[in-house]
């Protein structure tokens, strides 16, 4: 069912949105017509996304400022760049994309995120934060160079903007005095609700009372004036603004500050924007526009997380249809595990990077308030804060998930391999993640810490497993250590007990004996590689399955016991070439256990970009599926099975 314009009490105005096929047409319209087709396009935005689930709430929250930017900017000359780019639904609407807004976030349908190879209107990709300015500034830069006058603006977020990268491009931007356009999109919200002493600035700033009434005159001021008087009016609105705030951090930075103004508001949004545009600014700008994730549908504004991502819903009650879980949430299973440990030890700490609900901290953080730290979108940050706390004689826990962990790569190596400090890094979403795609696969943590000298990296293959590494991992004091595991639900197989069991270090184990092949299996892939051993017995050749639990230290005994005593050996990871595989080749190349002929193949994910899909449909498309292993050790024996339709490997 979808929802009409007209059950939001509008009266039955000619539909806009119809005739809008880019913004060359919007550009058509008359100011006066924008209110109404920012209301079309949020109510064609909720109807899609209650068909496909997706991010609704911060897409919500910028629909009039997205409407704005392109009436007034000239895009796609003038060159729009979002940040995360989770909010980029009604952007996609409103640039040529709005039939296919219902194949959003599935396999061949578009990305949920702004990503250049789809539109001509997304001049840079997203998805991980706090990267728009330092992209608009490149943008900015390559113009000036190339002698080019078009606009460039970076539309970034309250909680993008707690990230270390958006201050080293504001720095720099302030420096080079680059003409760029960055707008604040401050809706005081991140996933969860907004961490930091810049969220209390931000707040500061909107509700300074003579601050706002003195700006709100000096922009009246401003806006009457004709363009060759702004250079006056600029530098009295200037002084206003320094005297009554000191100037604000971003003038601090260099960027001329205008704000804050309602991003709801077209009166106030339009004649910045075109002030913006017109009045010859020589350096960076910064716009800090004032909105509401979730603005303008009541389930989502009502909501603690503004319906940040949501499932498919009713459109009308804002139910989502959430199909209850078969088993819990990995998650949520680790948080279990860390509660209990946590209660026999007050050195453990829990440190998160803006995503608490994500991670399952929310859960320890109900428990030990104390104890659990919320950095902001600070990965990089984070880790060595967690570095710092380990110095001293903590327990730090550092999740992150496995894509997002990526931005604190020096730091998990400089800060704290480097020193030996017993960082424990929860690594969540490695492996296949679904429909948030390329940007967020977990592919390649395995091989981004395998190769880090004495670290332990363990990835479970059921729940259980993850309560015991949970449990091994708060005995090791003297390294790091790391736990990797996918996203989503476990399996649902087994009975978790109040308190995991400590782990022999570098100990795998054998779940069946076979002769003709063994597979050593890391992480979750295991259950799949048991149904693969039981189809090679069904065509006549019995498989030996293992469970390795640890990339580091690998289990030698083990992994020179399954090559000596097979001709064909299988590792099996979800994780990227480089890892878990290159470890167990590395190993059995310098024992020699090549030399004998041994038939070896990596069973992991082909080195190509995965995009967004079900998970079931990448692992198939990556062969490390059941039918993908079992043709692999077929192929191996030298018995050659057709591929699935869709699978790649
Ligand atoms: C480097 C990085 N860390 C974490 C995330 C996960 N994440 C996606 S959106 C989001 C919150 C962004 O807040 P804000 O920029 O204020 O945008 P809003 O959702 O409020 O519009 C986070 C933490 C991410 N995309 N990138
Ligand atoms: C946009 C973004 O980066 C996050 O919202 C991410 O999509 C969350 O991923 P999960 O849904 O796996 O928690
Ligand atoms: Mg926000």
């Amino acid at each position: 069912m979808e929802i009409r314009v007209s059950q939001f009490g509008h009266n039955r105005q000619t539909p806009l949105l119809d005739t809008i096929h880019n913004p060359a047409d919007l550009r058509k319209l008359d100011e006066s017509q924008l209110p109404q087709l920012a209301e079309e396009v949020r109510l064609d935005m909720i109807n899609a996304v209650s068909r496909t689930g997706g991010h609704l709430g911060a897409g919500l929250g910028v629909v009039e400022l997205t409407v704005a930017i392109h009436h007034v900017f000239n895009t796609p000359d003038d060159k729009l760049i979002w940040d995360v780019g989770h909010q980029c639904y009604p952007h996609k609407i409103l640039t040529e994309r709005r039939d296919e807004m219902r194949t959003i976030r599935q396999g061949g349908g578009l990305s949920g995120f702004t990503t250049r190879k789809e539109s001509i209107y997304d001049p840079f990709g997203a998805a991980h934060s706090s990267t728009s300015i330092s992209a608009g500034l490149g943008y900015a830069v390559a113009r000036d160079l190339a002698g080019k006058t078009n606009n460039v603006i970076s539309v970034i977020g309250d909680g993008s903007m707690t990230a270390g990268m958006a201050y080293e491009a504001m720095n720099n931007a302030g420096a080079m005095n680059s003409r760029l356009v960055v707008i604040l999109n401050d809706n005081d919200m991140s996933i969860a609700p907004p961490v930091g002493a810049l969220s209390a600035y931000l707040s500061r700033l909107i509700s300074a009372k003579p601050y706002q009434s003195m700006r709100h005159l000096a922009k009246e001021i401003i806006s009457k004036f004709p363009p060759r008087l702004e250079t006056a009016a600029k530098r009295a609105e200037e002084y206003a603004r320094g005297f009554f705030t000191g100037g604000t951090l971003f003038e601090e930075l260099g960027f001329f500050y205008i704000g804050p103004v309602d991003g709801h508001d077209f009166s106030h949004l339009l004649p910045v924007l075109k002030n913006v545009r017109d009045c010859g600014f020589d350096g960076p700008v910064l716009i800090h526009a004032v909105t509401q994730k979730g603005k303008g549908y009541e389930p989502a504004e009502k909501a603690a997380d503004k319906y940040h991502g949501v499932s498919k819903f009713d459109v009308v009650s804002g139910k989502q249809e959430k199909t209850p879980p078969k088993a819990p949430l990995y998650q949520n299973v680790f948080a279990k595990a860390l509660i209990a440990e946590a209660k026999h030890d007050d050195k453990v700490v829990a440190m998160t990077a803006a995503m608490p609900s994500g991670t399952g901290l929310n859960l320890f953080q109900e428990e030990f308030p104390d104890r659990t730290f919320d950095v902001g979108i600070a990965e990089q940050h984070g880790v060595t804060f967690c570095a710092g706390m380990a110095c001293d004689g903590y327990k730090p826990y550092a999740t992150i998930y496995s894509t997002f962990l990526q931005r604190a790569y020096d730091q998990v190596i400089h800060d704290v391999a480097i020193q030996s400090l017993p960082v424990r890094f929860i690594i969540d979403r490695a492996g296949m993640v679904g429909a948030d795609g390329v940007t967020h696969q977990g592919s390649y943590d395995l091989a981004y810490l395998g190769c880090i000298p004495d670290m332990v990296i363990m990835a479970p293959s059921d729940e259980l497993e993850l309560m015991n590494m949970v449990a091994t991992s708060a005995t090791i004091d003297d390294k790091p250590s790391a736990i990797r595991f996918p996203r989503g639900e476990a399996t649902g197989k087994v009975d978790l007990p109040e308190r995991g069991t400590v782990l022999e270090i570098g100990k795998g184990r054998v779940l069946r004996e076979g002769k003709h092949v063994a597979i050593l299996a890391l992480g979750t892939r295991l259950a799949d590689c048991l149904e693969a051993a039981d189809k090679l017995a069904a065509h006549g050749y019995s498989a030996t399955v293992a469970d390795a639990r640890f990339a580091k230290p690998l289990d030698v005994d083990l992994v020179k016991n399954l090559a000596a005593n097979h001709d064909v050996f299988l590792t099996v990871e979800e994780g990227s070439i480089g890892g878990f595989s290159s470890l167990v080749s590395n190993l059995l190349a310098n024992e020699g256990l090549f030399d004998n002929g041994l038939k070896f193949r990596p069973v992991c994910m082909p080195d190509i970009f995965i995009d967004h899909d079900s998970p079931a449909k990448q692992l198939e498309q990556a062969g490390l599926d059941v039918d993908g292993i079992f043709r692999k050790a077929m192929s191996a024996l030298g018995q050659e099975v057709a591929k699935s339709s869709s699978s790649i490997a």
